[in-house]
């Protein structure tokens, strides 16, 4: 996937960190500026895909990146941060052009869905731009699917068929196994490729906000609703919308998504004419949509309208001859990545992977991989650094309590008797629920001193630090 940088303007150093760790843990490149003549040299320079800047800075405010951007560079969304309660701010952001704005104190999880939406709906507009890149990729890994296997071929042949048609496809598998990417690929290799690939999370958009979030709304039309809005339908328009977690949408939306894929038409909230719609549907669940529908939270009718092909995607235990492909894969992703040399697997880690099952598929391959190489000494990984089933089952066959290492006494200032170290449970990474509950506490007990906070928990501070940016611990 193309990596996307979001430039952040704010002038207080402790916010500009807290939205950098939010945004690195999204996966996403950052780069920073403290003021207006600053943001706009980065702008040339750097051509984010996002900007998120506050109102006040010191030599000006964030309506005049707005207004920059709108002139300069339409295409990019830029959100702004407003001091709690001044809406009048955010209404005057918003006429001046701000894709959207999120009030002081920010919201994470709030920004984070406003990023994501930004990013696609603006991905949406560039989209030549983007569609070439991943062509791009595509031709420097031959196919950004990698796999050799009998399976993998299999599903290969199958996408190239399918991307020759206009069908509505509906992708199954477990999570993790790589249903997005086939969903891409498919828009990729047919021939809407030119046209936006339109991903959404039907989980993650809130109720109220769905009907304007799919057919976008006319300014006015509710409270907030200041501009007009494009929906998901018009940003794919010629393109794919990608239904992610489609079972999750409720049925009220359920019935208005039919008609729109029947009608090939939406209507925006508060529009009088519906606006016809070009647009090829892909929709993926990891939930069992047969079931759905058996259970009565499922509309058949759209069902049937959305499974006219069903395509499973294997789960990574039916393709192993794949795992040590997808591992230096993703190895030369990382060491890319956090520019480091060169990450190996020793020969009995390379076992050890290799004959592992995979419950969190391809997705659990690349997360392990990431642990592994923060842990590794000399850029090779061992077979302990994998942190593999062994781990896991011990820890939950024996839910035994035990404390987590004194803080050293030789290290940190006035360390003795101040860092009170609670009975903790034993430090279990591969549950990744109880590792960030663990690392939070272990962060509550030093106040947030992670140089103590490491030595309580037994790891180096850079071990923590990934950590804290991997689970968004950070003090906001
Ligand atoms: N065959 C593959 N080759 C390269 N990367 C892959 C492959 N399969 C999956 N991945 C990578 O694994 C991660 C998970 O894949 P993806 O998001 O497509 O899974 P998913 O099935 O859609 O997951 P979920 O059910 O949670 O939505 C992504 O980073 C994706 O790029």
């Amino acid at each position: 996937m193309t990596e996307q940088t979001v430039l952040i303007i704010d002038d207080e150093p402790d916010i500009r960190e807290l939205l950098e760790i939010t945004l690195l843990r999204m996966g996403l490149n950052t780069v920073t500026a403290g003021d207006v003549q600053t943001a706009l040299d980065k702008i040339e320079q750097y051509q984010p895909n996002l900007c998120l800047t506050d109102m006040k800075l010191p030599d000006g405010n964030g309506i005049d990146i707005v207004r920059y951007l709108q002139k300069h560079h339409p295409h990019t969304p830029v959100a702004v941060i407003t001091a709690f309660g001044s809406m009048d701010t955010a209404v005057e952001a918003l006429k001046a052009g701000a894709y959207d704005f999120v009030s002081k104190p920010v919201d994470l999880p709030k920004l984070r869905e406003l990023i994501q939406t930004a990013l696609k709906l603006s991905a949406g507009k560039g989209r030549g731009q983007q569609t070439s890149n991943d062509d791009e990729n595509s031709a420097t890994h031959g196919s950004s699917i990698l796999g050799n296997s009998p399976a993998m071929q299999l599903l290969k042949g199958t996408i190239h068929k399918l991307a020759r048609s206009q069908a509505p496809v509906y992708i199954h598998g477990e999570s993790g196994s790589g249903k997005e990417l086939v969903a891409h690929q498919i828009h990729l290799q047919g021939s809407r490729a030119k046209a936006p690939f339109v991903p959404v999370n039907c989980g993650a958009i809130p109720e109220n906000l769905m009907e304007s979030e799919f057919f976008g709304h006319k300014k006015g039309s509710f409270t907030g609703a200041v501009v007009d809005k494009q929906g998901l339908f018009q940003a794919a328009h010629k393109g794919t919308l990608f239904l992610d977690e489609v079972a999750d949408l409720p049925l009220t939306m359920q019935v208005k998504l039919l008609r729109a894929i029947q009608e090939g038409a939406v209507k925006p909230v508060g529009g009088l004419e519906e606006m016809a719609v070009d647009v090829r549907i892909l929709s993926a669940t990891h939930k069992s949509l047969e079931h759905e529908v058996a259970a009565g939270h499922f509309r058949q009718d759209l069902y049937y309208r959305l499974n006219v092909i069903k395509l499973k995607v294997p789960p990574l235990r039916e393709r192993q001859e794949d795992i040590l492909l997808l591992a230096d894969f993703f190895l030369k992703k990382i060491a890319e990545r956090w520019q480091m040399p060169p990450i190996r697997l020793s020969p009995a880690a390379r076992d050890e992977l290799a004959a592992y099952e995979f419950p969190g598929n391809v997705r659990e391959l690349e997360n392990v991989l990431e642990r592994a190489s923060t842990l590794c000494d000399n850029n090779t990984i061992q077979p302990d650094d994998l942190q593999l089933p062994t781990m896991l089952e011990s820890a939950t066959a024996n839910a035994v309590v035990t404390p987590l290492p004194n803080p050293s006494p030789t290290r940190g200032e006035g360390q003795k008797g101040k860092v009170e170290v609670e009975v903790l449970p034993a430090w279990n990474p591969v549950d990744e629920e109880a590792e960030r509950d663990l690392i939070l506490r272990a962060l509550e007990q030093t106040r947030w001193n992670r140089t103590k906070a490491a030595e309580v928990l037994g790891m180096s501070f850079r071990q923590l630090r990934y950590r804290i940016q991997k689970y968004g611990l950070d003090e906001g």
